[in-house]
């Protein structure tokens, strides 16, 4: 019997296609030898190809969920993904707040890498004001960085200058993830002020689908066994790299990650 195991919780949409949400996280999850658990707040219909359908998990049932997980087994660690719409977020805000819940990585998702959207549009401003505060570390890509600051991000100069302000709104380290731009793949953390650039080569492979959310599950598994911030961002980054130079290749459009490209 281990008593040593760290358990991580994801709150995130399910993804039938099993490549993002919270079957991405899950599989990371086991791939750091962490135990996980999940809180689901929406069914989506998606593949490689996109979005078919979204199904939203009423508040009422996230709130037992979350009573479920947390009156039982205490997550070290907790991740958070989509969460589309206000009362979700309310929801989801009480209970961390209840339950005191630590390492809080939130993944502000808004649209699929497809073009989904995944998030309606009253649900951004609380998801600005009542759960990015509540957090450890955020981490948008380049999009959602451009939303939540309300700059243009093209180059590593623009990612600076968002990154300080979302922190400085927030009140939380960011974690802008520079995937989406053309030359790099250098990530930005902005934490107490202090930058620090987690780089790494650009690998050319279309299949793309859920990299942030398998990122923010890493980062999340990390803190639960201990390691602080920018060692868990830096371990978490070896990983997504990895996973992305293994190659795997599935389905039509963009596909996804082998997640246990290291287990074996
Ligand atoms: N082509 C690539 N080569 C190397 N690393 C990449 C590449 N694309 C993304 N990454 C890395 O993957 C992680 C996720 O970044 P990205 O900016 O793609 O987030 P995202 O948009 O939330 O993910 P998704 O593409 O799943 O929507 C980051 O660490 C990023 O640097
Ligand atoms: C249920 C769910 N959650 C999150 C994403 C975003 O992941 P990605 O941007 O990698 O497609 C997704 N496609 N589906």
């Amino acid at each position: 019997m281990s008593k040593n195991m760290k358990t991580v919780l994801t709150i995130a949409g399910s993804d039938s296609s099993g490549g993002a949400g919270i079957q991405a996280d899950l599989k990371t999850m086991m791939a750091h030898k962490v135990y996980g658990m999940s809180v689901i707040t929406a069914l989506t219909a998606q593949n490689t190809t996109g979005v078919a359908g979204i199904m939203e998990v009423t508040p009422e049932f996230v709130a037992q969920q979350l009573d479920c997980v947390f009156q039982d087994i205490r997550p070290d660690a907790v991740k958070i993904g989509m969460v589309s719409n206000a009362e979700i977020i309310k929801v989801i805000t009480e209970k961390l707040v209840e339950y005191k819940a630590e390492n809080i990585v939130v993944d502000p998702v808004m649209v699929a890498t497809s073009g989904s959207s995944l998030m309606q549009d009253d649900a951004s401003q609380a998801l600005r004001t009542l759960l990015l505060p509540l957090a450890d570390v955020i981490t948008p890509n380049v999009p959602e960085g451009e939303v939540l600051s309300g700059l243009k991000i093209e180059t590593k100069a623009d990612m600076l200058e968002a990154a300080d302000r979302i922190a400085s709104a927030a009140g939380t380290s960011v974690l802008l993830k520079g995937g989406h731009l053309k030359d790099s793949a250098d990530d930005l953390l902005f934490m107490d002020g202090k930058v620090s650039w987690f780089e790494s080569e650009r690998i050319e492979n279309p299949n793309t689908h859920g990299t942030g959310c398998t990122l923010s599950s890493a980062i999340a598994a990390n803190l639960a066994l201990g390691h602080g911030l920018e060692e868990s961002i830096s371990k978490a980054k070896a990983y997504i790299t990895g996973a992305l130079h293994d190659g795997m290749d599935l389905g039509k459009g963009s596909g996804p990650l082998n997640h246990a490209y290291r287990i074996n």
